[in-house]
C-alpha cells in the first residue's frame, strides 16, 4: 500500500487554554471524556449545555447562545447517535437532527468568528467496501453501508460544510472520524446502544440471573475497531493543536476484532461462562471498518488503553451507574 500524502499541515499553533472553549454535547459519552481531559490540561473556560437548556436543532437558540458566548474554540460532539438497530430504524431521526444540529452549530460558529472548531464525524461514513485499512481518500468513493446510510449522509454533509467554510472563509476548522467508541458515559440502553455497551450489559445481567444462554445479533463475523473515548479525547486535544488540513483525519486505534471475539473478551471479563449464540436474522452492518491511522499517528499519537483494560473499567462504571441509580445521560433501563 502506499503512503497517505502528508498533511499539509500549518506549524503547530497551540490553543490558548485560558480562552472560552466550547463543548458541544458535554453530557455524552465523547463530549464528557473531552471535557475531563482539556480541564485536566489546563482549560479553564470550558462552556457546556445539556440538549434540555440548549436545543441545538434550533436555530435562533443556537445563534443567541454563541453571540452570548463567543466561544474561540468548539468541540462540535452533539449528535444523535445510536447503535446498528436504532440507524436502522429511525432514519429520519438520524438524518434531520444530526443536519440541523451541524447547520446551525457550524453556521453559528462562522458568524461569530470560532477560530478552531473540531467536527466528530464517524467511520461509518466510509464506503461499505472501503479498502481495508480504510485511507481517509475513501470518502464518497463508494456505496454506503445501508443501515446507517442516513446517518453517514448527514455527517458527510458536515465534513463539506466545514471544507467549504476553510475554502470560502479562511476558517482553520478541522474533522475528525473516530473508529467505534467506548468507555464510562457509554450508552447502556439495548434499543440504542452500540454493540461494546449492549455486550457487557447483556452478560452481566446474564450472570446476574443465571442465564444459560446469550443471544447477540448478527453472525459474530463483522469485525470492528475499539477505541477508549480517553483515548479520542487525547486525540482531540491534540488535533486542535497542530492539525489544520481539509482532510478528515481518522482516529483509530489500527486492530480490529470480531463480534465473536469480542463477545468472548467481555464474557471473561463480566465472569459469563454460559452458551453464546448469534441470530443471523439481526442486521450484521458493515463487514469491517478498520480504519488507516497513519496520518494520525505522523502526528505522534498513540491509544493507550487496550482494549481488554478499557472492557474492564467500563464495566466497573457501569456497575457503579447501577449501584448509584443516578441520572446518568444515558439512563440503563
Ligand atoms: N459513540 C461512538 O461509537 C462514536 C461516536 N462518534 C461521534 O462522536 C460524537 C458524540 O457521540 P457520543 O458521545 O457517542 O454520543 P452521545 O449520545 O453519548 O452524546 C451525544 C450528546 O449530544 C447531545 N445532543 C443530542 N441532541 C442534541 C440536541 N438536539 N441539542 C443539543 N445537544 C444534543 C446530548 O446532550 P444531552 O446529554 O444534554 O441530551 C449528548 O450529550 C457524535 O458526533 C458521533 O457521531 C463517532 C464515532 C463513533
Ligand atoms: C459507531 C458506528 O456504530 C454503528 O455501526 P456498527 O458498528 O455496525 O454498530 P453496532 O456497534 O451497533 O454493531 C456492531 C456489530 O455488533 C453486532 N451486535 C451483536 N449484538 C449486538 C447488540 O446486542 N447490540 C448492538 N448494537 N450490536 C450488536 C451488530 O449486529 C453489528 O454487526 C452505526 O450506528 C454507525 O452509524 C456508527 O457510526
Amino acid at each position: 500500500m502506499t503512503s497517505p500524502a502528508p498533511a499539509r499541515d500549518r506549524p503547530a499553533s497551540p490553543m490558548d487554554r485560558t480562552a472560552p472553549t466550547y463543548i458541544a454535547g458535554h453530557r455524552g459519552l465523547v463530549g464528557s471524556a473531552v471535557w475531563r481531559h482539556f480541564a485536566a490540561s489546563g482549560f479553564t473556560t470550558l462552556i457546556g449545555r445539556t440538549s434540555a437548556e440548549l436545543d441545538l436543532r434550533d436555530r435562533a437558540a443556537t445563534f443567541a447562545f454563541f453571540e452570548e458566548v463567543r466561544p474561540r474554540y468548539v468541540v462540535l460532539a452533539a449528535a444523535r447517535v445510536g447503535g446498528i438497530l436504532a440507524n436502522a430504524t429511525e432514519p429520519v431521526e438520524f438524518l434531520s437532527d444530526n443536519l440541523r444540529i451541524q447547520v446551525n452549530v457550524l453556521d453559528a460558529a462562522l458568524a461569530t468568528g470560532v477560530e478552531r472548531l473540531l467536527f466528530l464525524g464517524s467511520s461509518c461514513i466510509y464506503p461499505k467496501h472501503a479498502p481495508q485499512p480504510i485511507p481517509e481518500e475513501a470518502l464518497l468513493t463508494g456505496p454506503l453501508e445501508p443501515t446507517n446510510e442516513a446517518y453517514a449522509i448527514a455527517k458527510i454533509a458536515g465534513v463539506l460544510q466545514v471544507q467549504a467554510a476553510r475554502r470560502e472563509y479562511g476558517v482553520r476548522w478541522i474533522s475528525a472520524m473516530p473508529t467505534n467508541l467506548y468507555g464510562p458515559g457509554d450508552n447502556f440502553d439495548l434499543r440504542t446502544a452500540h454493540v461494546l455497551p449492549a455486550l457487557i450489559r447483556r452478560f452481566h445481567e446474564a450472570v446476574q440471573s443465571g442465564a444459560e444462554e446469550v443471544v447477540l445479533w448478527g453472525t459474530g463475523t463483522p469485525r470492528r475497531e475499539f477505541l477508549h473515548v480517553d483515548d479520542l479525547a487525547r486525540a482531540c486535544e491534540l488535533l486542535l493543536d497542530c492539525y489544520d488540513d481539509p482532510l478528515p483525519i481518522n482516529v483509530g486505534v489500527g486492530e480490529d476484532i470480531s463480534i465473536a471475539e469480542l463477545a468472548e473478551l467481555i464474557a471473561e471479563i463480566v465472569g459469563y461462562s454460559g452458551k453464546i449464540r448469534f441470530d443471523p436474522s439481526k442486521p450484521d452492518g458493515t463487514p469491517r471498518k478498520l480504519l488507516d491511522v497513519r496520518r494520525i499517528t505522523a502526528l505522534g499519537f498513540r491509544p493507550r488503553i487496550g482494549l481488554a483494560e478499557g472492557i474492564r473499567a467500563t464495566y466497573a462504571w457501569y456497575r457503579e451507574q447501577l449501584g448509584n441509580r443516578t441520572e446518568s445521560p444515558h439512563q440503563t433501563a
